[in-house]
């Protein structure tokens, strides 16, 4: 069926659309219009008629963007029901980072209502894209160092950068972050009646004299060093959130993590397992910062966000260590990775870093106790996955790097181009 319509030098907008379109869009072939898709003839009253034939191309296209908005449609992983008495509205700041989109997930698939904020300093939203779009999921660029008002029921409170190259990259910012973002989200907490749960770090134990270390140690920290933006930033965080429960009667929740490792870290983190990794698959030297004689212990992501769980819906307030006890030098580490990812790469031998800590262990008798919590996931199991993570995101690299095509040779008009 054809569109009639009559031309007078106002309607000529029709033809302005054709012409574009066929200037920039050649392809498919099918769909150019051409002469042909138009009947002219001369009206008795000296009129145009023009019949087009527009409708007849136009609805192929039509059909092809609703199969394009078909396979749009998009596919949430699998999300648990929970009745309006069971659901909490919770926050999790710094929910694009590494550790923060695992809980995400987790958080989402239980069938909570989740408002991740992040800054994107360290977060992605690649980590948290899958869940865009969902009815229980929002993303809000901000960040903790302004206030934010918002109604939620719990808050994890994670967003910081925790490597030390990034957190050390704008020590001040750190601070902030710490300090004032967590003053801000207590004030959130206080003002809703949430409960908070505060990322901690084994680093409030700094470089400890006391091994493994447990919740009643209070630490060795230079608070001068290059590492105390982020040491003393955590533990005045902690300073923080007791105040708040002792005059405010804020209910907190702080959770120690140890060393942590898992996909979904970037691939510039910085940290150890994720330096190994990448300089083993790319067949690069393994920087070992000092003789590698100093200890870590490596627990998996998954565990850290089951521990961090369990945590917040206890009735534990007093701080908690969650880590693997399972302890490695870090030459053992990594040796460890060059075989698990089959290198042939060298091991290096840097100067070692400032302040770093020799011996760290978490002592996690508390967590077992209190939260019948214990890590599950072996240490090669682990890696291997994280492996697999670091091959993938290689491959991405590679495959989305940015060729640009070489540009045709303008012609001049009027003149002959040689070779
Ligand atoms: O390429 C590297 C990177 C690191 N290292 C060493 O490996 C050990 C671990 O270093 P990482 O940077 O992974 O992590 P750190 O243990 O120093 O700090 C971490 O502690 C616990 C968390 O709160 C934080 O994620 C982070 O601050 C250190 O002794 C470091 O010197 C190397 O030998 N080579």
């Amino acid at each position: 069926m054809g569109i009639e319509s009559t031309l007078t030098p106002t309607s000529f907008f029709p033809l302005a659309v054709v012409v574009f379109f066929k200037k920039d869009y050649e392809e498919p072939k099918d769909f150019l219009l051409s002469d042909d898709s138009f009947n002219w003839s001369m009206q008795e009253n000296g009129e145009l008629k023009i019949e087009s034939k527009i409708e007849e191309i136009v609805e192929p296209l039509r059909e092809k963007i609703r199969d394009l908005e078909k396979s749009f449609t998009q596919k949430y992983p699998p999300v648990k029901f929970l009745s309006e008495k069971d659901r909490k509205r919770i926050l999790i700041t710094g929910g694009a980072g590494f550790v923060g989109s695992h809980l995400t997930d987790k958080l989402m698939m239980d069938g909570h209502e989740v408002t991740v904020v992040d800054n994107f300093f360290t977060g992605r939203k690649r980590n948290v894209e899958h869940w865009i779009g969902h009815e229980n999921f929002e993303l809000i660029n901000h960040d903790v160092v302004e206030p934010l008002y918002i109604e939620v029921d719990q808050i994890y409170h994670l967003a910081s950068p925790a490597s030390p190259p990034n957190y050390m990259y704008n020590p001040i910012k750190t601070l902030k972050t710490n300090a004032i973002g967590t003053l801000n989200m207590l004030g959130l907490a206080k003002r809703v009646g949430a409960r908070l749960l505060l990322a901690s770090t084994s680093e409030v134990y700094g470089d400890p004299e006391v091994h493994p270390q447990s919740e009643d140690y209070w630490g060795h920290v230079n608070p001068i060093g290059p590492r105390a933006c982020y040491d003393e930033g955590k533990r005045v965080a902690e300073t923080m959130c007791y105040a708040y429960m002792k005059q405010e009667g804020v209910e907190v929740r702080v959770a120690r993590i140890f060393n942590t490792f898992g996909p979904r870290m970037h691939m510039n983190d910085g940290r150890v397992v994720s330096n190994f990794i990448l300089q083993a698959l790319q067949g690069e030297p393994l920087t070992v910062y000092g003789s590698g004689s100093q200890t870590r212990a490596f627990q998996y992501v998954s565990d850290l966000v089951n521990g961090l769980v369990a945590l917040m819906n206890s009735n534990v307030s007093s701080p908690v260590n969650l880590g693997n006890p399972e302890e490695h030098t870090i030459l053992e580490f990594a040796q460890l990775i060059k075989n698990l990812v089959g290198s042939g790469s060298e091991i290096q031998f840097l100067s070692e870093a400032q302040d770093d800590p020799q011996k760290r262990k978490p002592d996690i008798r508390k967590a077992k106790m209190m939260l019948a919590w214990e890590p599950v996931v072996p240490l090669e199991e682990g890696l291997n996955k994280a492996i697999h993570y670091f091959r993938k995101e290689l491959e991405y690299q590679a495959n989305n790097q940015y060729i640009p095509k070489p540009k045709p040779a303008r012609i001049k008009k009027g003149r002959t181009r040689h070779n």
